[in-house]
């Protein structure tokens, strides 16, 4: 049986997805995926039949020096003795960054990569490892057609006041705006939504992308009109390491008063700061629930004060706000994060059913609530293979 596959390579994390097709049924069925995790530190990888069922569990515990390309070379073969007869007939690869060239999933070839190159660093965390899976991938398999699917193509269309900042016009017209990220995840949610509730997908929606990397986005009927991430994936919410939205002025102050070069600025902005930087502690958002000290619970408090300040600004954006979606790590499992939201914001009606946010039920909502609440589960990798084989067909994903 044919098959496509979905790469989705982050800073420290490759999570892949195998998709079955069956010639009676256009929709791609999932049959294994899994993540490799830790990279860079102990690596671990963990694999699962479509029905949750562990099919491989391996960790490298003194393994910090493993690069991706050699975890990819593991899984590849993995998958080549234990995944039977399936034809692998594309692979699929989430790209953060498509700069204002790619509003639209592209084949892979030696000259899109140099393109994509020189967006890395807008994206330092990610668009490197993207690329390094689409090398490793050319060098273990020639010839099988990759498709590069992007972070910031479902922002491409937004109104040109969300994109502009206020800046010299001239910097705008050589790229220098607001792309916004995390664009593969908000489709699906769109599309989900779509079928879920069709009347508020119709309607002013934010959708919360809240995982390691972190966003808003307004979405009018199903279209991004505004989004929190900007020019780089530093913008907006507070994250794992990331600081977010931030006053120039700090950045200027670093390099001028404290005498920090623009590589130890990256490092802090990209990898200390956020919910590792206040806390102290860890980026990870259930080692700071389960922490006592007063600085995990400042960090949690300051990442929900955040995401509801954010959300304000984008109900001003829409005019209003008919609904919220909450998805990735956080959004999906996190019911104290959502309740500490969604309490700040009863002032636009909100009225959150604690014992269903509790159960991280798919409708949070109260009856009498103005704004309905929903928690959704992303699917970045099936809106990849989605993308993947339209590409090879020469169709758009809508049609799929
Ligand atoms: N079951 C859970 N309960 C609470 N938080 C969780 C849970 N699972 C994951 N998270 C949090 O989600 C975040 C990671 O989100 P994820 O979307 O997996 O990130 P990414 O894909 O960007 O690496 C971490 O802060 C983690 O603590
Ligand atoms: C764009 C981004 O921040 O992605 P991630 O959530 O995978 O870190
Ligand atoms: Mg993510």
């Amino acid at each position: 049986m044919k098959a496509v596959v979905s790469l989705n390579s982050g800073s420290s994390s490759i999570k892949f997805a195998l998709f079955a097709l069956d010639g009676d049924n256009p929709a791609p069925a999932l049959s294994a995926g899994g993540k490799i995790e830790r990279i860079g530190i102990s690596p671990r990888l963990a694999i699962r039949s479509a029905e949750g069922a562990v099919l491989h569990e391996q960790a490298w515990p003194d393994a910090a020096d493993l690069t991706h390309a050699q975890l990819l070379a593991y899984l590849f073969e993995w998958a080549g003795g234990h995944l039977g007869e399936r034809e692998v007939i594309a692979i699929g690869h989430r790209v953060v960054h498509g700069g204002t060239e790619f509003a639209s999933p592209r084949l892979v070839d030696p000259a899109l990569l140099e393109r994509l190159e020189a967006l890395c660093p807008l994206a330092p965390l990610h668009q490197p490892h993207n690329l390094a899976a689409i090398r490793a991938i050319a060098t273990l398999r020639p010839g099988l057609p990759q498709v590069a699917c992007f972070d910031t193509a479902f922002h491409h269309d937004k109104p040109t006041v969300a994109a502009r900042m206020a800046i010299p016009r001239h910097l705008h017209d050589q790229g220098i705006r607001r792309y916004g990220f995390h664009g593969l995840s908000y489709e699906y949610i769109a599309r989900r939504l779509a079928e879920l509730d069709p009347a508020l997908a119709a309607g002013r929606v934010v959708a919360a992308h809240l995982g390691n990397g972190a966003s808003l986005c307004a979405m009018q009927a199903g279209r991004s009109v505004d989004t929190t991430m900007g020019f780089t994936a530093l913008d907006g919410l507070m994250m794992g390491t990331r600081c977010g939205a931030l006053d120039p002025g700090v950045v200027l102050h670093m390099q001028t008063q404290a005498g920090m070069t623009a590589a130890e600025v990256e490092q802090m902005l990209y990898l200390q700061s956020g919910l590792l930087g206040v806390s102290g502690i860890s980026s990870d958002m259930r080692v700071l629930s389960a922490s006592a000290a007063p600085e995990a619970e400042e960090a949690i408090d300051l990442f929900a004060w955040r995401a509801a300040r954010e959300t304000g600004a984008l109900a001003a954006t829409l005019g209003g706000i008919d609904g919220i979606v909450f998805t990735a790590g956080i959004g999906e499992n996190h019911a104290d994060v959502r309740s500490r939201i969604c309490r700040r914001l009863a002032w636009l009606g909100i009225a959150i059913d604690e014992a269903a946010n509790a159960v991280n039920a798919a409708l949070m909502s109260r009856p009498d609530s103005r704004v309905r609440l929903w928690v959704i589960p992303t699917d970045e990798e099936r809106m990849i293979a989605l993308h993947t084989l339209a590409t090879i067909s020469g169709r758009t994903a809508s049609a799929a």
